[in-house]
């Protein structure tokens, strides 16, 4: 731990009071807090950029934890978690750069490196906006990166529990541009959240992602929980809407989602003893005979679901990662290995790069900054509901971060900020709105923007929508 004034490089920093010549604690003061840029299960995220010589200008996502409901802050058990989460490093995995701790409360600061997109608003970008499949090469080269920082993680007893889009960043401008790196990791181990089936704030824990032996009420788990989760990614990737579109039994602290089996059950048909021989051993099996043992459903096919031949290799992988016993699972190192990714399209570095020379690269929106947030998590937003509109539409999206250090708003149009020279963008931006003074709902345009980026984040967690170390293939490389 700190002594209250470490607040350089990787340490962990302490702090009792907040300085004297401000109200923000002293740590807070190396940065620049720009806004909120999301809220999940553990508490706010915000957007900060580094003050110091040595990485000014540089963007961080700082993670402030909710106090847990019996006020009693950070518990030993976590702060040893986070000491060890502070020694991962991998290219595919986020960063975590600082460690805060307030001691007048407990409470607990983690700042990471920032990343631009994630692949909730890349899915969501492409299904809403863009109106076609991603590309293959963006698929594959996002399922590889993915594999290849869970197979880190594994490899370091790490296991995540709670994969899902959002969770899977990818990186904007910049020398690691369209780089996919894991957040949220080892979270669970400190926050024991995933298996609570709904969080106490009414934040729901999506469970779509959540693997069988889990829904079952398995005690004991492995990393194969990870695999289905990266199968349900890899499956919507390709389809551009969730796999396995469960609805939440909210009131029950169990973790028996019966419409969840329901919904895998329809797709990849009922589980068989003979197929998963511990089957039989996994609580809810046995305690509810009726739903889950009686019911017989026939095996959809997954393939149709997913639009994939029978006998193609991305078919061949998904299913693998969708094997109902988990023993039998593909792990991350075995899925790294297959012969989906030595086929063309090979996966490359920049996942966000166009696949073939002449196609149009997709300009995905920036992250909404809401201002009006503040670093306490109150807000003073009092506008009635804005349709928010998401895109590459100026006026429909709050703040973003410009390059060069303040926040732009509105955003210039991202093509125009993003794209490298000669590459067209899909969406131009409307000009609509463009500079600042009243619009057309008579709202200052810097409070509507704020507000209409709280609400984005807000809706995001709700979309109904969602309706939903080496690279690649060492022997061939491209777009590194
Ligand atoms: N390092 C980061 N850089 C940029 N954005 C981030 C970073 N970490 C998290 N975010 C974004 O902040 C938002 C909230 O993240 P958070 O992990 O708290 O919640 P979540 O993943 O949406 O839900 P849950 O907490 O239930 O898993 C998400 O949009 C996430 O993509």
């Amino acid at each position: 731990m700190g002594d209250g004034n470490n607040t350089s490089g990787r340490g962990i920093a302490a702090n009792n009071t907040p300085s004297s010549n401000s109200e923000k604690p002293e740590w807070l003061q190396q940065y620049n807090l720009l806004g909120k840029i999301g809220e999940g299960t553990y508490g706010l995220v915000f957007l900060a950029r580094i003050k110091s010589a040595t990485n000014r200008g540089k963007c961080i996502a700082i993670k402030k934890f909710k106090q847990s409901k019996d006020g009693d802050g950070v518990s030993p058990t976590a702060i040893r978690e986070i000491m060890l989460l502070r020694e991962i490093s991998h290219e595919n995995v986020v960063k975590l750069v600082n460690v805060h701790i307030n001691h007048a409360d407990m409470s607990l600061y983690l700042a990471f490196d920032y990343a631009e997109y994630d692949l909730y608003e890349i899915i969501k970008h492409h299904r809403d906006k863009v109106n076609h499949a991603m590309n293959q090469y963006t698929v594959k080269s996002l399922l590889w990166q993915l594999l290849n920082g869970l197979n880190y993680l594994h490899s370091n007893w790490i296991i995540h529990r709670d994969l899902k889009p959002s969770n899977i960043l990818v990186m904007g401008e910049g020398e690691e541009q369209g780089v996919v790196k894991i957040a949220d990791f080892g979270l669970a181990r400190i926050y024991q959240a995933p298996l609570k089936p709904l969080s106490e704030n009414g934040v729901v824990v999506t469970i779509w992602y959540r693997a069988p032996e889990l829904l079952l009420g398995a005690k004991h788990y492995t990393s194969a929980v990870d695999m289905w989760a990266v199968g349900c990614i890899f499956a919507e990737l390709l389809t551009l809407k969730p796999l396995f579109q469960g609805a939440e039994a909210k009131s029950t602290p169990n973790p028996f989602q019966l419409d969840q089996l329901d919904k895998i059950f329809k797709i990849l048909g009922h589980p068989t003893l003979e197929k998963w021989p511990t089957l039989a051993s996994l609580p809810h099996w046995q305690s509810d005979v009726q739903h889950i043992q009686s019911h017989k459903y026939e095996n959809a096919g997954l393939h149709s679901v997913v639009h994939l031949s029978p006998k193609s290799p991305a078919f061949d992988l998904l299913s693998r990662m969708l094997e109902y016993d988990p023993r039998k699972r593909i792990t991350a190192a075995q899925a790294l290995e297959h012969e989906y990714f030595r086929i063309e399209p090979l996966p490359g570095r920049n996942a966000l790069v166009p696949s073939q020379p002449g196609e149009k690269i997709v300009n995905y929106p920036t992250r909404p900054v809401d201002q009006n947030t503040d670093f306490e998590g109150t807000t003073s937003i009092q506008q009635p509901p804005q349709p928010v509109s998401s895109g590459n539409v100026a006026g429909g999206m709050g703040a973003h971060v410009g390059r060069n250090g303040s926040v732009n708003r509105p955003m210039p149009p991202p093509s125009m900020q993003r794209m490298p020279q000669g590459i067209m963008a899909y969406n131009f931006p409307s000009q609509a709105g463009v500079g600042g003074g009243i619009n057309p709902g008579g709202m200052p345009m810097q409070r509507n923007l704020a507000a209409q980026a709280h609400q984005q984040q807000q809706l995001r967690r709700k979309d109904p929508g969602m309706g939903m170390t080496g690279y690649p293939p060492q022997q061939k490389s491209r777009r590194m």
